[in-house]
């Protein structure tokens, strides 16, 4: 067997590159004696040379030299984007390189053709930090459940996004002011309105989903709301419903009426009862519940972002790589296939649009107090076969005001369905803004 030193290139040291730098002087022998093989760092992608790295690294912005160095088995790309890192990575794979990466953006928009690329290559490409930080979510997905028919998976799945929410209704901070916090302390992306706007969410539910169905990655498919919309006048009146707001994916298999199968792929703020566990996931945790057959309901829990949480995951990927080419002679062939399922196998069950979703709302209207608005609402909503589980009326929430917000909590309804009575709700006089909805899911209840 060959015993040389498995040897890495780290490209990018910003947050989570400086955490496996760190990690790897501080855990290197508990992996050794996991691997039986040493684990080195040979080069490191950098912009500028930094002064904070072991002498005997190479350090270089030249990311295409060091790719093709005859003295790196595994690449670790930690720089994100969809540009540099995806020729980079390309490249790598044409050398015969293994890949980890923690770049969800890059693999839900270009993982079809970055892993048909890996597979023609004979080397694999590993993400375990792209999803959920620091939970093995898809160790468990791939491996864990595999002999599972995964019916449906929920969760909290952006940390920087529950940071924030967590921050404003426990401490009446400020939006503007939280993001801030969250990008000090290395949770945010590059851009963080991929953050807040959902894209983050629904970059990792279309890797989540893939793997847990055995369906290609189709992140355009993905229905995206972020929680940029979200009120503190709306937290409130859900917390005296008894729920909390909470940024959620998911991904469900439905039988549709016709009998055809599809998937629904959806992030979006969420209602849940404040009893129901994931309402209490706060701060940067991320959680996420699957249900399986026959193992029923998981849930798995954990730092969804931050340096050590993401170190750990990208380190994970490193053994596992470590331990496949110690045990078969420097292949990785035996590792679980990129997306769990062969990939002849992957099928092509359709995605549900926006207006098939099923989902129950919580509507908050603006009516002028006139007797008889809520008759009208009503029986726009019974003339869209939609239920009402409650209604609320709340005083003018300021003096001036004559308008009056009436809260309207509604049954599952197909979204057609909900957008049509709300198109006709708007177009009452007595209704003086645009309705505000959010979204409740059986699921959570
Ligand atoms: N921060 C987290 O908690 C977290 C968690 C999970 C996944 N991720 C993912 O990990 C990746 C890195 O995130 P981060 O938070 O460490 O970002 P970061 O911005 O802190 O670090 C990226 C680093 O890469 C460097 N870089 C970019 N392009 C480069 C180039 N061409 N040559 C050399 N260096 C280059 C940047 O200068 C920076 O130092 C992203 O894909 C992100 O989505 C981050
Ligand atoms: N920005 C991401 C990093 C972890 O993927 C988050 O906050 O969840
Ligand atoms: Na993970």
């Amino acid at each position: 067997m060959n015993n040389r030193p498995i040897q890495l290139a780290i490209l990018g040291l910003g947050t989570v590159g400086t955490g496996v730098v760190e990690l790897l002087q501080n855990n290197l022998d508990e992996m050794t004696r996991r691997t039986g093989r040493e684990i080195k760092i040979t080069h490191v992608g950098t912009r500028r040379n930094r002064t904070d790295i072991p002498t005997d690294i190479k350090q270089s912005a030249d990311l295409l030299a060091i790719i093709q160095q005859d003295d790196v088995d595994i690449v670790v790309e930690l720089m994100g984007g969809t540009t540099t890192a995806k020729e980079v990575i390309l490249a790598a794979i044409e050398h015969g390189k293994h890949i980890v990466t923690a770049n969800k953006a890059l693999l839900a928009e270009h993982g079809n053709e970055i892993f048909a690329k890996a597979d023609a290559n004979g080397v694999k490409v590993a993400y375990e930090a792209a999803v959920a930080g620091g939970i093995p979510i898809i160790k468990i997905l791939r491996e864990g459940l595999a002999a599972n028919k995964i019916d449906w998976l929920a969760g909290i799945i952006n940390g920087t996004g529950n940071f924030i929410m967590t921050e404003m209704r426990d401490k009446k901070r400020d939006f503007a002011d939280v993001l801030a916090e969250a990008q000090a302390l290395g949770y945010a992306e590059a851009d963080p309105t991929f953050d807040v706007e959902g894209i983050d969410a629904a970059h990792k539910l279309t890797l989540l989903a893939s793997i847990a169905f055995g369906i290609p990655l189709q992140f355009d498919k993905v229905y995206c709301e972020g929680i940029t919309k979200i009120t503190k006048q709306d937290v409130r009146y859900a917390n005296e419903l008894g729920y909390r707001i909470k940024h959620l994916g998911f991904a469900k298999r439905r039988i549709l009426d016709s009998g055809e199968e599809g998937i629904e792929l959806r992030v979006h703020p969420t209602l849940i009862p404040k009893q129901v566990l994931l309402a209490n996931v706060n701060g940067v945790k991320n959680a996420i519940m699957v249900d399986a057959e026959p193992v029923g309901q998981t849930l798995y829990y954990g730092s969804g972002a931050g340096a050590g949480a993401t170190a750990s995951a990208v380190m994970a990927d490193v053994v596992d790589m470590v331990r496949a080419l110690a045990e078969t002679n420097d292949s990785t062939a035996n590792l679980v296939p990129h997306l769990a399922f062969q990939p002849e196998t992957l099928n092509n069950t359709r995605i549900l649009s926006s207006d098939e979703m099923i989902t129950g709302y919580y509507l908050r209207l603006q009516v002028k107090d006139d007797l008889g608005v809520l008759a009208e609402v009503t029986r726009i909503l019974s003339e869209s076969k939609i239920s009402i589980d409650a209604i609320l009326q709340q005083p003018a929430h300021d003096d001036t005001s004559t308008d009056l917000p009436v809260i309207i909590m509604v049954d599952p309804v197909v979204e057609r369905n909900m957008n049509e009575a709300i198109a006709k709700i708007e177009a009452l006089d007595t209704v003086t803004d645009k309705v505000v909805r959010i979204r409740l899911d059986e699921l959570m209840q």
